[in-house]
Order: C-alpha cells, then sequence, then structure tokens
C-alpha cells in the first residue's frame, strides 16, 4: 500500500472518538486511538443491484448562509447545533452514531440525558453540539434563553415517528413560535426519526402529517416563511447522515464557492459526480450541483469506511517533527485511492484526500477511463489548490471536549 495511505489513518485515530460513550453519556477521553470496529461492507449490498432509495424531497426550499452566523454578535464564534425533542425521541443516539460512530444498535442502552451535554468538534470547521434532556421546558425564565440561543447555527428538532407525536408537534411549533420573536433567522431542522421499520405508506403519511401540521400553525400565526425544513431520519441507515450534511452545509459560507469548484471538476474529467466528505464524521460538506441519490452517497460513505479500516490496519500513527504535526505532514504525498466496480454506468470510484479533514470521492463516469487517471490527478491538484485558498489550514489539533451543564 502507498505509504501516503497511512496519513489518513494517523488523522482518523486523531479525529475518530470511537469508544462508546460512557455510563454518563460522556464522550472518549482525547487520545483515544481505536476506529470504528470493522467496516460495514455494504459496499457489497449496494454492488448486488441494491435498488437506489431516494429520500422524498422536503418541499421547503433548503437556505443558506451567505455570510456570518444570523444570532452572531461578533460572528467568531463557533457554530452551534441543538439537539432538542421530546424524551427518547433518540437526540443521544444521533449525536452518538453520527460523532462518535457508535454502533446504531448500541444505543439501545443510552441512558437518559439529564443534564445539557456540550461537545465541540474539531474538523474542518470547529462546531458545537449541545443534547438536550428532552423533559427541559427552555423558555422557562429560570434559564437563560439568550445564551442558548445566540450563536446558534441550527436548532434540529427531533421526532419520534414510531410514537405518538401530536405533543412533540406541539411543543416544536411553541418553540418556533416563541423563537421567531427573539431570533427569527434560526433554521429549525427538523428530523423526523426513526423512519425505519415503518411502512413506505406509514411513512411518507407521518411525514406529510408532521409537515402539515407545522406549516399550518406557522401561517396561522404569520409566519408562512420560517426557516423550517424537514428530513426523514434513521441511525440505522444512511439518511441520518445525509440529513446532517444538509444542515452543515448551511453553515458553510464558502458552499456555493464549493459547489462551483465541483462543478468545473466534475465537467472537465467527466465525472457523474463528486462529494466532499469530512473524515471523521462522515458528512459530505459539499457535492456538484448535479441530482443527488441516497444510492451514490452511500457507496462512497462505505468507501471512506474501507479506506480508513485499510488503513488501520497497514498504517501507523506519525510522530510529530518539532512537536509540529503540519509539518510532518507536508512532506508526505496525499493519500489516494481508486476502487474498480462492476456495475453498469459507474466505472470506478476515485478518493483523494484533500487535507487532513476532508477527502473528495468521485463516482466515475463511462466516458472518464482509468487511463486518464494522469489528467484526472492533475485536474484534482489544480481544485486541491482552490480549496486550500478556500479553506485555508488552520492550527486546530485541539480534542474535542465534552461537557455537561
Ligand atoms: N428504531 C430506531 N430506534 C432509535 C433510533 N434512534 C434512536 N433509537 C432508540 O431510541 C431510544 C432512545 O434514544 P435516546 O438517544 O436515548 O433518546 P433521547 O432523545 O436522547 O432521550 P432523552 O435523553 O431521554 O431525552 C434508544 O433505545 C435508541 O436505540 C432510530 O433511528 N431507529
Amino acid at each position: 500500500m502507498d505509504s501516503s495511505h497511512r496519513r489518513l489513518s494517523a488523522h482518523s485515530q486523531r479525529s475518530h472518538p470511537d469508544e462508546p460513550l460512557s455510563e454518563h453519556g460522556e464522550a472518549p477521553q482525547a487520545g483515544s486511538s481505536r476506529l470504528k470496529p470493522g467496516a460495514q461492507l455494504t459496499l457489497m449490498r449496494y454492488l448486488q443491484d441494491l435498488p437506489d432509495a431516494d429520500v422524498p424531497p422536503s418541499p421547503v426550499p433548503p437556505r443558506y448562509h451567505t455570510g456570518r452566523l444570523p444570532n452572531s454578535k461578533a460572528g467568531d464564534g463557533k457554530p452551534r447545533l441543538l439537539l432538542m425533542g421530546q424524551r427518547r425521541s433518540g437526540k443521544s443516539s444521533i449525536s452518538s452514531v453520527v460523532f462518535h460512530k457508535l454502533p446504531p444498535s448500541e444505543t439501545l442502552y443510552i441512558e437518559t440525558t439529564t443534564r445539557i451535554k456540550k461537545e465541540s468538534m474539531h474538523s474542518f470547521m470547529d462546531f458545537q453540539v449541545w443534547d438536550f434532556p428532552g423533559h427541559l421546558d427552555y423558555f422557562d425564565p429560570a434559564f437563560d434563553v439568550d445564551n442558548i440561543f445566540e450563536e446558534i447555527g441550527a436548532l434540529i428538532w427531533v421526532i419520534d415517528a414510531q410514537d405518538e407525536y401530536l405533543e412533540a408537534i406541539m411543543r416544536l411549533n411553541m418553540t418556533i413560535l416563541n423563537l421567531q420573536n427573539s431570533y427569527p433567522n434560526i433554521n429549525v431542522e427538523v428530523f423526523v426519526h426513526k423512519v425505519d421499520g415503518l411502512s413506505e405508506d406509514y411513512k411518507s403519511d407521518t411525514f406529510r402529517d408532521i409537515i402539515q401540521r407545522v406549516q399550518d400553525e406557522l401561517s396561522d400565526n404569520g409566519y408562512e416563511n420560517a426557516p423550517v425544513s424537514f428530513y426523514q431520519t434513521s441511525i440505522y441507515d444512511h439518511s441520518i447522515f445525509e440529513a446532517f450534511s444538509k444542515v452543515i452545509q448551511k453553515l458553510i459560507p464558502q458552499l456555493p464557492t464549493l459547489e462551483a469548484l465541483l462543478n468545473s471538476l466534475c465537467s472537465t474529467c467527466h465525472i457523474e459526480k463528486a462529494y466532499l466528505f469530512d473524515i471523521m464524521s462522515k458528512i459530505y460538506i459539499a457535492t456538484d450541483t448535479s441530482p443527488t441519490d441516497i444510492g451514490s452517497y452511500e457507496i462512497c460513505s462505505d468507501y471512506i469506511d474501507v479506506v480508513i479500516d485499510v488503513s488501520e490496519i497497514y498504517g501507523w500513527d506519525r510522530p510529530a517533527e518539532n512537536g509540529h504535526s503540519e509539518i510532518a505532514e507536508t512532506g508526505n504525498n496525499d493519500a489516494e485511492s481508486l476502487i474498480t466496480m462492476e456495475r453498469k454506468g459507474n466505472n470506478y470510484l476515485y478518493l483523494r484526500e484533500i487535507n487532513k479533514y476532508l477527502a473528495l470521492i468521485c463516482l466515475m463516469g463511462d466516458d472518464s477511463p482509468a487511463e486518464k487517471k494522469a489528467v484526472i490527478d492533475y485536474n484534482v491538484g489544480v481544485f486541491q489548490a482552490a480549496l486550500k485558498q478556500v479553506f485555508p489550514r488552520a492550527e486546530r489539533d485541539v480534542p474535542q471536549t465534552t461537557s455537561e451543564e
């Protein structure tokens, strides 16, 4: 294996806090080096004619920030993602599966959250995830509402689709209406969660019903244009990562530039679909503007697992030179990998590590054969150089921290 693969591994060892949460639901200590246990080779499943399942689009068009956070006073705070919703709706499970690689089946043992749990995520962009206990009344005068909602990136409201959801919707509506007065720009992202195990009909009826009830309430109160989006999610498939990707993308001011760069790369190299992944969370922070289907996301996401797991076996943690890990890395080539698959329409997948946080994965088109790899490499190099200007690399080797209030 090319030694350059090992850098991906070294990075991922630092960034994947893979240990299961402690019995108090706390994140593992910084420095834990294990990665996820075993690749989930659903790649094979995909290759065996898995039908491409499209996630039904939300009728509410996404909105993007184009500058600093709407509620940020100084504009220098870390975006904050608030996870709210009823008890047992799945908030802690979502956070553990997406950011700590906890196997979904182990979320059965997560204890109920009793205090606000705050975690800092350090990746291509620093952000915080706050997990709220289900029973909390945020608008109780005892709470410092400003402290909770200022500097916020998005409010993620989790609704258990397998349970009675009318009360959850009532609380959600109350929260949105309260927020509209003081923080009208907060993105409210409604996760209609636990949709696994529901029949297709029931799933889409529930989804539509929830959207209708929220929108009716908002328009009754004169807030037709409140920034509320809806997603169907489950921790047992890729839908939760897909939804988080869309939530995070709205917080990236450079998104239009990234999309334009990816579009240009795709048209130059005949790439069917290109994703820029955050390696740590497997959230994609941008993709080209051609239609997305969950199948392409799944296969790319599984590919990252495979590369990380292989480099986990053959890689090692690189020692820092002069205590400066960035310097130690500059002498190495970026990790790259290529996989061929026999599936009509898609010749092969191409992965290139862009920097220590990001990887580019492309589904190559039929008219871009592997023999042209040199040209593709060159263009990806140009893309990488452009990206460096968009995301200048910063010293951010700060370990993840968790705190409770
Ligand atoms: N079927 C299914 N179960 C899920 C899903 N997500 C979470 N769960 C289960 O839902 C239960 C509650 O999950 P938690 O993450 O503890 O819920 P919570 O919202 O954090 O609960 P509180 O801490 O009490 O507010 C657990 O048993 C999870 O395994 C999902 O996508 N599908």
